[in-house]
């Protein structure tokens, strides 16, 4: 009697205990989930700003970037979030509106500052950097151009941003910033090379070039073969990025952007006139007049420079591309060279790698040609188009093209000509090397340049090693710290119920 009653109440007993840790269990799990939900829960992103002031020597735009806080070591997560373009020419032409500086920046700004939430202003750094119109000037009048940067500075500091500082660059950082620019967007940098990949093929992490022409400089950088690193040391870059080496050959070309190329052209092309200059690169019935000191007040010229009789000269218009071709074949020297291999004018360039992205004038100019969308966009075929289109009269484009800028039109002729000189006879682009040139404005939306490389360099965001990721994701993080802990209790109750040995349990068990 006394036995069944002790079973009985051992019975009951186990029962409670079982109770309790069936409850505990549930809870548990309810408490596991809740944490992991809690946990998973997507935060507020937080997103950082910045701004770069692109002045260039004909323009200066203004691009305003932003990406998550969390991955801003992460390739190609910086993006263009806005852009404006500040109406009126490049800063170093300024010198005598110095006290307009604010008025022409502050469209641009103001937009900026309208883009990027007001509780974000102060910490938004800002930098400007000036190119190759400030450069010469900064040969030709260093006072003058320092006055002009001091009063950029001064203006900026005017809004509410982290001004970081405004500067001329260099061409070989506008080469090598434009580089970084391509392939941080083209997400080129962190191109897995995982464990398993045995190639050491040096074309197997291949980065692409850049090609940039402005208004009065012009760039070419990309990484050539290894062999060819060592020729010129004052032409490479070496960068350590995300884990990886690159040697980068760049060299810019001051006085070979367009416009400057041009006034080279017509310095050249007066010499032995009257001040009458029939000129194939414009078209048939355009005529232009041009103050002589305008043409010979840059550095670029002083080379062509002569005693003139006359202060002005008249362009008039002869629409011949292959006339215009031969006349600007005369700007780039190719008489010698000291290295294995030159572009012109004495300057090293390794055998061309790889393709390359072409920007700034050498979209603007082709894109209106209709050559960017060509089936065939080949030398010949440029040749074709600017054939045709050179020989039109300038009274029928004029009416063709009523919303084009009349400056840019009259110019088309001579610029998609001057592209073709420069690519051919400049950097030796051949018909079988032409086709790795892609003309190119924008990579998913963001504009391609030096500004955004410039900016990911000062902000530290290219890191030199890979960024370590976690090997999990939170969910799979949470998921199996709740599949392990149930086995954990599981267990443990397996172990409570074997190990403690209530007598009953195994005489249930028999
Ligand atoms: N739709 C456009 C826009 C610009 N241009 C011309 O393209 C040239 C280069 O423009 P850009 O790349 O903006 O030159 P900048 O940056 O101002 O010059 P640099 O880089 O040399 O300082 C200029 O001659 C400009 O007149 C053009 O032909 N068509
Ligand atoms: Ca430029």
């Amino acid at each position: 009697m006394e036995d069944t009653k002790d079973s009985e109440l051992k019975r009951c007993c186990s029962k409670n205990i079982l109770i309790i840790l069936g409850f505990s269990f549930l809870i548990a799990i309810i408490a596991l989930i809740a944490v992991g939900m809690t946990q998973n829960k997507p935060l507020p992103e937080n997103i950082k700003y910045g701004v770069v002031l692109d002045a260039g020597s004909s323009h200066t735009s203004i691009y305003i970037y932003a990406w998550p806080a969390e991955k801003e070591n992460d390739t190609g997560v910086v993006r263009q979030l806005d852009e404006c373009t500040v109406k009126g020419p490049g800063i170093s032409k300024q010198a005598e509106y110095l006290d307009d500086l604010e008025m022409y920046m502050s469209e641009c700004m103001e937009k900026a500052m309208h883009v990027i939430p007001q509780s974000h202003h102060q910490d938004t750094p800002v930098y400007l950097g000036a190119t190759a119109g400030m450069r010469l000037l900064s040969a030709e009048n260093r006072t003058q151009a320092r006055i002009i940067m001091d009063k950029v500075t001064h203006t900026l500091n005017k809004f509410p941003f982290d001004l970081r500082g405004a500067r001329i660059i260099t061409g070989e950082e506008e080469g090598a910033y434009g580089w970084i620019t391509i392939n941080y967007l083209m997400g080129e940098f962190t191109q897995k090379s995982s464990w398993f990949n045995f190639n050491t093929d040096e074309n197997s992490f291949e980065t692409s070039g850049a090609l940039d022409l402005g208004g009065a400089s012009t760039q070419i950088t990309f990484q050539p073969f290894l062999n060819d690193t060592y020729e010129s040391p004052k032409n490479m870059l070496y960068f350590y990025l995300y884990g990886k080496y690159y040697s980068v050959y760049t060299h810019s070309f001051l006085c070979y952007g367009k416009d400057q190329a041009l006034l080279q052209k017509l310095a050249k092309g007066i010499q032995g006139t009257n001040g009458i200059l029939y000129d194939p690169c414009f078209h048939d019935g355009y005529e232009r007049v041009m103050n002589m000191s305008d043409i010979f007040k840059t550095s670029c010229t002083q080379k062509f420079y002569m005693a003139y009789p006359f202060n002005q000269i008249k362009i008039i218009g002869a629409g011949n591309y292959d006339k215009c071709y031969a006349s600007l074949h005369e700007l780039f020297n190719t008489s010698f060279c000291f290295y294995s291999s030159c572009s012109f004018n004495g300057v090293y360039l390794p055998k061309l790698k790889g393709n390359f992205g072409a920007f700034s004038a050498f979209y603007y100019v082709l894109e209106f040609l209709n050559f960017t969308s060509s089936e065939v966009p080949n030398k010949d075929t440029l040749a074709n188009i600017l054939r045709e289109f050179c020989s039109r009269p300038w009274n029928e484009l004029k009416k063709q093209y009523k919303n084009i800028k009349e400056n840019y039109l009259s110019e088309y002729c001579f610029a998609g000509t001057y592209i073709l000189t420069l690519l051919h006879k400049g950097y030796h682009f051949t018909m079988d090397t032409w086709n790795r040139v892609h003309f190119m404005d924008k990579i998913q939306n963001s504009s391609v340049g030096w500004s955004l490389g410039y900016m990911l360099n000062l902000t530290n965001m290219i890191p030199a090693e890979q960024p370590v990721s976690r090997p999990l994701s939170n969910s799979t993080y949470v998921f199996l710290m709740v599949f392990f802990s149930l086995i954990l209790v599981v267990v443990v109750i397996l172990a409570l119920l074997i190990f403690h040995k209530p007598s009953y349990i195994w005489k249930d068990i028999a």
